[in-house]
Parts: structure tokens; sequence; C-alpha cells
């Protein structure tokens, strides 16, 4: 053996060694998470809440407080946050319905949130996914909320004025468009498809890079991928994952404009969840027709020095000239302060819910 092949052997065996250990303990940690299961379902309980994101969050707060090695600490996060997708997925397998095809953001986002272990369960519409887990088909659902360069979606923001749903968390996924297609060069393309709010994310890049194409709005950016599997004249903007899944070739990456672009999503549930000890709680609200009505209701957070993270405000289809505000505040609603300051606020408001409380996301 070389002096290389005798080094080489000897940090395997640390490797081997190592991973028996590490092995052995997530088979321990599993046995406590079929025991953490065997609890919640103790007296024949058929409504047991196996998903508990605020634990899920404290977790991965202590796995990176607690790194000190040489992975990042959102890399070992991301570990972690496997681990326990399979060991919930050992208590109880998740379905997570989300806004389909495979491959698109709000897939990612699933995978980002819950981990590879969960059941993704694709949908076509954002009404179907409030629908899916209103009626129980799945345990919970994945909703885009906003995206930091092309606004609100308007259609979740009218579907949570109306769900008996909560949300019960966050999930931030930066957004990186890639220009995929079957063709191997530009210059054969001659339209491009995505869905409207990715080509309005990449306009200014396609008209420097390919003045000449055509541009077709199309449903999702996974449909635009399955098109331009059809049609070597065709490109499609969609995520890495998409190309992969699709077989397509990147012919660009990043190709966004707005470097930064990220779009939040919600996870909305059937029930409420405990605090985590770092929270955000979500509402909209309108106000009554008088001056200095939203300025009222905001002092109720501010005198209690409650941080707002959020304010997007949508007319209101009842009436003309009328407002609504989805409002996010840091913490949680059974806190002594927020609950306070929750309460006076909907005795100002003229139309107040509360969409739910869910851990700030440690990922
Ligand atoms: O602590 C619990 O309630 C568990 O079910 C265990 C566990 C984990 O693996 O740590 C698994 C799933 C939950 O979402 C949260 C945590």
């Amino acid at each position: 053996m070389t002096v290389e092949e005798v080094q080489l052997t000897e940090i395997r065996n640390q490797i081997d060694a190592i991973d028996a250990q590490i092995q052995s303990l997530i088979g321990q940690r599993a046995a406590c998470a079929q025991k953490v299961a065997d609890i919640k379902t103790q007296g024949g309980k058929v409504e047991a809440v196996f998903y508990r994101p605020e634990r899920e969050a404290q977790v991965l707060r202590s796995v990176k407080e607690r790194n000190d090695s040489l992975l990042p600490d959102e890399e070992m996060a991301k570990l972690f946050r496997e681990i326990m997708s399979a060991c919930l997925a050992l208590e109880q397998p998740m379905s997570i319905a989300y806004l389909g095809p495979e491959g698109s953001y709000s897939h990612a986002s699933v995978i980002k949130q819950f981990g590879v272990s969960a059941h993704p369960v694709a949908v076509s519409t954002i009404d179907q996914v409030f629908e899916a887990v209103e009626s129980g088909e799945a345990n919970y659902g994945m909703v885009p909320v906003e995206n930091s360069s092309e606004g609100v979606v308007k259609s979740t923001q009218n579907a949570l004025l109306k769900t008996s749903l909560q949300v019960s968390g966050e999930v931030d996924l930066p957004i990186h468009h890639c220009l995929l297609s079957r063709s191997q060069h530009v210059e054969g393309i001659r339209k491009v498809v995505a869905h409207q709010q990715a080509l309005g994310q990449c306009e200014q890049w396609l008209k420097n890079n390919l003045p000449w194409v055509q541009l077709e709005a199309v449903d999702s950016n996974a449909l635009a991928s399955k098109m331009a599997q059809q049609d070597e004249q065709l490109a499609a903007i969609a995520s890495e994952q998409a190309a992969m899944l699709y077989e397509l070739h990147i012919l660009d990456a990043n190709i966004e404009d707005q470097k930064s672009n990220t779009t939040k999503f919600w996870v909305i549930g059937r029930d409420e969840v405990a605090p985590s000890g770092e929270d955000k709680t979500a509402m909209v609200l309108s106000i009554r027709n008088k001056s200095g009505a939203l300025l009222d209701i905001l002092e109720s957070f501010a005198t209690r020095g409650i941080n707002m993270t959020r304010i997007i405000s949508q007319p209101s289809t009842h009436k003309k000239w009328d407002y609504l505000f989805f409002i996010d505040v840091l913490g949680h609603k059974d806190e002594p302060a927020l609950k306070d300051a929750l309460s006076e606020v909907e005795s100002k408001a003229a139309f107040f819910k509360l969409l739910g409380s869910f851990p700030i996301s440690p990922l």
C-alpha cells in the first residue's frame, strides 16, 4: 500500500466507526419517536396531532446553536430536518397538498419544510390546496403567499379570508430560475413559456438575452417544462429540480432580474400551533371608516413593544374603497402582551380574523 492508501484506510475506518454510532443513535431516536406516537394515541385518541411545528423549530434551533463543526449551521440543520422527517413518517406519514405539478416551487417548499419522508400531493389550484386540508384528504397544505418582486398571491389571500384552517408555519424559499430546453442551444429557441410570475421575474433578462422570442404565460412552470419536453423550439423557465425531473438542459441559470428573489409560503393545517419561543402571528382586518383608524390599530401593537413584520393592503370585494390589511407581528397569540393587543385590535377593527401563530422558521 502507498502512504496515501494507508492514510485513507485509517481515516475511512474512523468514518465507518462513527457511521455505526450515528446509525445506532438514529435508531434509538426513532424508537423514542415511536414512543411519542404511542403517548399521543394512548386511550385510543383518534384526533392525535403528530406533526408539532413548534417542537421541530426548537430542535432545529438547538442544532444550529450547538453546531461548532466544520459544517455550516444550515447544512447541519438540514440533516436533522431529514432525521425528524423520517421519525415523523414512522409516527404517521404526513400528506401535504401543494400547487403542482411535481417540480414546482411549491413542491420545493414542501420538501424544505417537511423533508423528503413526507408525501407531497399535487393539486391544480390554490383553492384545492385549502379544500384538500379542510376535507381531511391531506394533513397539511402549502400555499404561496408573496413573492419579493411580484407581490402578493391574491388567490391565497382570498382563500385565507374564508377558511377555517390555521396558518401553522412559514417557509421562505429563494427562487432561482433557469432557462430549460430539450435543445442545447439558445439560437433555435422561438418561444419561452412559464407561469406569468416567472415571466415577470425574468422580464429584463429575456429582453437582453433572447429579444427575438415570443413569450407565453401558462398555468405553472412545471407545465411549461412538460411543454418544452415536446418541442425543441420551446424553452421553459423553471427550477433546477424541474430540469432533472423533466430531463431538460439548463441553457442558463439564475436568470431572475432580482437576485434576492424569494417566495414566502405558508403551511396551513387544522390545528393551532403551541408557542415555540420565537413565533409570528398573522391576521387580517378591515378598519372603520374614520381618520386615524389604521394608526389607532397599529398603536395597540406599538405601545406594547410588539414588532410588525408585514402589512399588506388589499381592496375589499364587499365595499368600494374599503381595504383589508394582512398584518404579521412577532410573538405568539397566547403570550400575554400580544393576547392583550389582539383583543384590543379586534374591538377597534370593523372586521378581524386571526390566521394563526406559528414558529419563525430556523431553516
Ligand atoms: O416531539 C414530538 O412530538 C415528536 O413527535 C418527535 C418529533 C422528532 O422527531 O423530534 C417528530 C415529529 C414532530 O413533528 C416533532 C418532533
